[in-house]
């Protein structure tokens, strides 16, 4: 069992709609304010190393992402700490602010409890324009599947790569390349917090397309051997760069350095170098 799994049956409680974006949204009537939550916790979250400061960055940074993903600019944010120290509240508050004000955001409360095992939960919510909103349902058959950044780097930090322990553990979230890839006419988009090949499957249900990708397009991390590097690129959790879709005729897109690695197909398989793409990635697991 997966959380995937478990999602899939509390759709049915509260909405296919409601749980397919990054983001929940809500109709202002003038634009849209969409809302994100994210628990992280000591054990499956904060590797072993990470100080304080960055454990605040990196929980508010995952929820920020989800705003992104969906083109907003992102408003407040709330953090509730279950703190197993009080005295880690402080470089925690820190870290989370300094993530927030790097994206115009703002760091506007919380929660503080006892807690065996540090937990934080962060909320956030962004504003986007009707016209501008891009979900995860837009994609469109002959749009090129495109990406920012080098996916896997998170993992490859992870598992001791020290050019990438920063990437890991003090990830950016795409706020700018959000709103540049709205501008500039993306049809679908979302973080790969989970990794690219479990959120191409998020996003073919949610659009009800498939994918070709093309291995020789992926930008790879340098120095190490090509076929590991591409299954991090492709499986490798904790990076937060956007995937999207977009029309050839908008390519490329103004104001985001981004990678084409694939496009959309009309057929709902997701196909990689000729071959079916295997279900792998990042996931919280239950035996
Ligand atoms: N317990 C839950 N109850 C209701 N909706 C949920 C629940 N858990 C997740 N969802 C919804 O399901 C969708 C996918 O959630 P998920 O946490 O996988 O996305 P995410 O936040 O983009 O990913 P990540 O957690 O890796 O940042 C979101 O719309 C989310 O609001
Ligand atoms: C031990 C360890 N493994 C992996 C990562 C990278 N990481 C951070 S958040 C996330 C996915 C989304 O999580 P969630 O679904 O809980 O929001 C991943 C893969 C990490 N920081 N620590
Ligand atoms: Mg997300
Ligand atoms: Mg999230
Ligand atoms: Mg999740």
């Amino acid at each position: 069992m997966d959380d995937r799994l478990l999602l899939d049956r509390i759709r049915g409680i509260i909405g296919e709609k409601e749980t397919e974006d990054d983001c929940s949204v809500f109709d202002l009537g003038n634009r849209f304010l969409v809302m994100s939550t994210d628990m992280l916790h000591e054990t499956t979250d904060f590797p072993e190393g990470m100080t304080d400061y960055e454990i605040g960055w990196m929980a508010a940074a995952v929820t920020l992402s989800d705003i992104a993903s969906m083109a907003a600019s992102p408003a407040d944010l709330l953090m509730a700490v279950g703190l197993d120290r009080p005295d880690r509240l402080i470089g925690i508050t820190e870290g989370a602010d300094a993530c927030c004000r790097s994206v115009g955001a703002r760091l506007a409360g919380g929660d503080i409890d006892r807690h065996a095992e540090l937990t934080i939960v962060s909320t956030a919510i962004g504003f986007v324009n009707h016209e501008k909103i891009i979900r995860r349902s837009g994609a469109k058959p002959g749009d090129l599947v495109c990406v920012t950044g080098l996916p896997g780097r998170a993992q490859a930090g992870l598992e001791g790569d020290p050019r990438f322990w920063n990437n890991l553990i003090t990830p950016i979230p795409r706020v700018r390349e959000g709103i540049a890839f709205s501008e500039g006419g993306a049809t679908a988009m979302m973080d790969i917090s989970d990794g690219i090949a479990l959120s191409l499957i998020d996003l073919g249900l949610a659009s009800g397309v498939g994918f070709s990708l093309d291995p020789s397009l992926f930008p790879l991390i340098p120095d190490i051997p090509a076929t590991r590097a591409e299954d991090l690129f492709l499986f490798g959790g904790g990076d937060f760069e956007l995937l999207a879709t977009v029309p050839v005729e908008c390519f490329p897109v103004a104001g985001v350095d981004t990678s084409v690695i694939g496009v959309v197909t009309q057929n709902r398989d997701i196909i990689s170098g000729g071959a079916p793409l295997p279900r792998c990635g990042y996931a919280h697991r239950w035996n």
